[in-house]
């Protein structure tokens, strides 16, 4: 029998402050950068939508990469909406980062510091890897009742089955925790990552689509995985700059802790 570990993994989430902005999706422009009226949020202000999806054609040919557009207008006449509807038009994990005047100035940052986070927010990479994932469809989950009531579940199984193999797992306490939060049942298609321990629903499996549970209509069914349940993945990840910088720098952190510790051993 296998072990599943969960690690420690820290969850990046960004903080995204653009409900006014919620509605905007896009310029709401057509195939031939032409203005619909009415379309992805938008409305009116023909010419600047014409004008931005010319520049938004321009970044997809790459022909202005790195530089910048200055928008200007009086206040609350659509220029942020414009620039989150070319950010929308670019791909869904196109970063984008809004910053007001004000938020520049603060006794805990200087100015140029907050300038340099804004920009690097709105730079993302896309990172290639390969991750050792196991995949399969859900037979059952065993939970073992604790001992004292109450008390959370330390132990329980999870057994996985791909069109060739069934294996049975033993979970630890993350383990359990995250499939609770998952709400993994039987007949749910997993994917677990194996660095991270990170579980994602991949779909109800086709064989349950008879089952009388009350599935909504956004229920996605999925087959069986063949083959292994253990495979290598090729999963890209868009982060941006800013998101970098956290990750190294809170590294720094965990590094400058331990040589405290060094110079005051105890
Ligand atoms: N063409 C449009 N279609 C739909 N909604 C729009 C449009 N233009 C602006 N809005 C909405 O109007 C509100 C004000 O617009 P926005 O914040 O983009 O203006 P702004 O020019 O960036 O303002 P400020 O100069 O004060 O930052 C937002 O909720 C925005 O989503």
């Amino acid at each position: 029998m296998t072990e599943l570990k969960l690690s420690e993994t820290r969850d990046l989430t960004r903080i995204e402050r653009v409900g006014a902005h919620s509605h905007i999706r896009g310029l709401g422009l057509d195939s031939s950068l032409q203005p619909r009226d009415v379309s992805e949020g938008m409305v009116g202000q023909i010419n600047a939508r014409k004008s931005a999806g010319i520049i938004l054609q321009m970044i997809k040919d790459g022909i202005i990469a790195g530089r910048a557009v200055l928008l200007a207008g009086q206040p609350g006449t659509g220029k942020t909406a414009i620039a989150m509807g070319m950010a929308k038009s670019l791909g869904l994990e196109t970063p984008f980062a809004m910053i007001a005047g004000s938020e520049l100035f603060s006794l805990e940052m200087s100015k140029t510091e907050a300038l340099t986070q804004a920009f690097r927010k709105a730079i993302g990479v896309r990172i290639k890897e390969e991750t050792e994932v196991i995949e399969g469809e859900v037979v059952e989950v065993q939970i073992d009742r604790p001992a004292v009531s109450g008390a959370a579940a330390k132990t329980g199984k999870l057994t996985l089955k791909s069109t060739e193999m069934e294996t049975v797992y033993d979970l630890g306490a993350k383990m359990i925790e995250a499939i609770g939060k998952e709400k993994v049942t039987s007949g749910d298609v997993i994917a677990i990552d194996k660095a991270s321990g990170k579980i994602t629903k991949l779909g109800r499996s086709f064989s349950r689509s008879r089952d009388f549970d009350a599935m909504g209509p956004q229920v996605k069914f999925v087959q069986c995985p063949d083959g292994e349940l253990q495979k290598r993945k090729e999963v890209v990840h868009c982060v941006t700059l800013h998101e970098i910088d956290v990750i190294n720098s809170s590294g720094a952190m965990a590094a400058m802790a331990v040589i405290h510790r060094v110079v005051n051993p105890g």
